[in-house]
């Protein structure tokens, strides 16, 4: 049995069924960055005050920082937890073998100035994935593909991707090294936190702050899709400057858990923490899922990208892709973001006299990007669901010559992208792929080609 069954929501969390699913809804608490308070027995949290001399319950209350603590207010990020035992009780630290995950620059090898793209990435179980008969876990499973920056430094940021079809039964997660932006690509999840539980499906994406314990099965089996592990600034809503107060990705469609308190997991639990580019692991008798009630303003997020509000051109040109960002992770030099998360979502295209689909283009920022299902305009064949590409500083890329040519040539009436989702991570710092990305067997080898048909059409008059 899955361990998430053993985890006790408040009983409102199980009150309706989402359509189509036998999986009893969750209930969340709406807002990004909002001040939240939640308990799942009822007078858990104290009155007026953070640390009383014995807290309600005689829980242990204990803080969690996600920013300095002099971070101006509206950076300023914690959470107050009142647990059954402090996350102190954990015992001894041993490092711990997984040599795929590896961590900023120093984790990557030299790439080539070409652009890159690689194939989907294999299910477990898969050729290419490797013959494992217990199957891997979520966090076994992780592997990095770019990443640059240094997590001892905490700038710069990795791309992951994860395909696992065992649950974490009896372990947990704990990075600090880095917010993980979770992004599924096949297959739902469930994430049990500390601060309770979120249900993510592909389309939706999970936000865990740096620091927060957490554990992630499949609903059905197996799941795959990609993780921006970020070292920097935790990520927020971008300004919105002369859009006004409304539009892209609205606050209230950000949601958090309700506090929920593995009742029945009393028993021993491993928890794995990422520090320094390192993994450890432990063997602690106290569960970290134990927490009663919490508030404040750090915590867990999912989101639905169905609800982002797309802007485009409805006069002439191809905008900048600035324009789709839904959460910023901002650098000390104003406008130079340490990581974009950018989505490509459905949308109308309506521009006149317009090449419609990205522009040639070498971008200072380096580009990494994924698609979670349907076709992306500039590649309608060779980048597919759950593989990738990366388009690093300056490397020149754009429309596959097929791509060109369509839409060059089509009728301008107004046209729906439907059924797509693409997005990426734009970095300002390059990225350096890791061994396993280049030579893991899922590198498509034959990218460049996809513009060896664009001709010199000049014609001087
Ligand atoms: O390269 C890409 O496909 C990403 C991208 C999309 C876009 O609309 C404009 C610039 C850009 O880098
Ligand atoms: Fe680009």
């Amino acid at each position: 049995m899955n361990a998430p069954e053993t985890i006790t929501p408040t009983a409102a969390s199980t009150a309706a069924l989402p359509p189509g699913s036998d999986r009893p809804a969750l209930r969340y608490q709406s807002g990004f960055g909002n001040q939240f308070e939640t308990e799942a027995v009822p007078g858990a949290l104290p009155k007026g005050r953070n640390s009383p001399q014995r807290a309600p319950l005689d829980l242990y209350p204990e803080l969690l920082s996600g920013s300095a603590f002099t971070a101006p207010r509206v950076e300023n990020r914690r959470t107050w937890l009142y647990r059954r035992q402090p996350s102190v009780v954990t015992g001894a630290f041993h490092a711990y073998e997984q040599p795929f995950w590896t961590s900023g620059a120093a984790g990557g090898v030299a790439a080539p100035p070409d652009p890159l793209r690689w194939h989907p990435f294999p299910m477990p179980g898969e050729a290419a994935a490797g013959a494992s008969a217990q199957g891997v876990d979520f966090v076994d499973s992780i592997k990095t593909l770019v990443s640059n920056g240094d997590p001892d430094a905490q700038t710069g940021m990795a791309a992951l991707i994860y395909a696992f079809n065992r649950p974490m039964t009896g372990r947990a997660l704990m990075n600090a090294d880095g917010e993980m932006l979770i992004v599924p690509q096949q297959g739902g999840l469930r994430l049990v936190t500390e601060m309770g539980l979120l249900d993510v499906v592909p389309g939706e994406i999970a936000l865990i702050p740096r620091g927060v314990t957490f554990r992630v099965d499949a609903h059905d089996g197996a799941a795959r899709g990609y993780i921006c592990e970020n070292y920097g600034a935790a990520f927020r809503l971008p300004e919105l400057g002369p859009i006004g107060s409304n539009g892209l990705a609205n606050p209230r469609d950000f949601l958090a858990p309700v506090a929920a308190h593995d009742a029945h997991a009393d028993g021993p639990c491993e928890v794995i923490r990422k520090t320094g580019g390192a993994l450890w692991r432990n063997q602690q008798s106290v569960t970290p899922f134990n927490v009663v009630a919490w508030h404040g303003n750090l915590t867990p997020l999912k989101y639905d990208t169905a609800h982002f509000m797309t802007i485009g051109s409805i006069s002439f040109d191809h905008p900048d892709p600035s324009i789709f960002t839904v959460l910023t992770s901002p650098t000390d030099t104003h406008g130079t973001a340490n990581c974009d998360f950018v989505i490509f979502p459905p949308r109308w295209l309506v521009q006149e006299d317009t090449f419609r689909p990205p522009w040639y283009h070498r971008n200072v920022m380096s580009e990494f990007m994924g698609l979670i299902h349907g076709q992306y305009d500039a590649k309608p064949e060779g980048f597919r669901p759950g593989g990738a590409s990366l388009h690093n500083c300056l490397v020149p890329h754009g429309p596959d010559a097929d791509a060109f040519e369509a839409a060059s040539t089509r009728a301008l009436t107004p046209q729906k992208l439907d059924h797509t989702l693409a997005f990426m991570f734009e970095s300002r710092w390059r990225f350096r792929p890791s061994a396993w990305a280049l030579q893991g067997g899922s590198l498509d080898t034959n990218y460049a080609a996809c513009w060896s048909g664009l001709k010199d059409n000049f014609k001087a008059t």
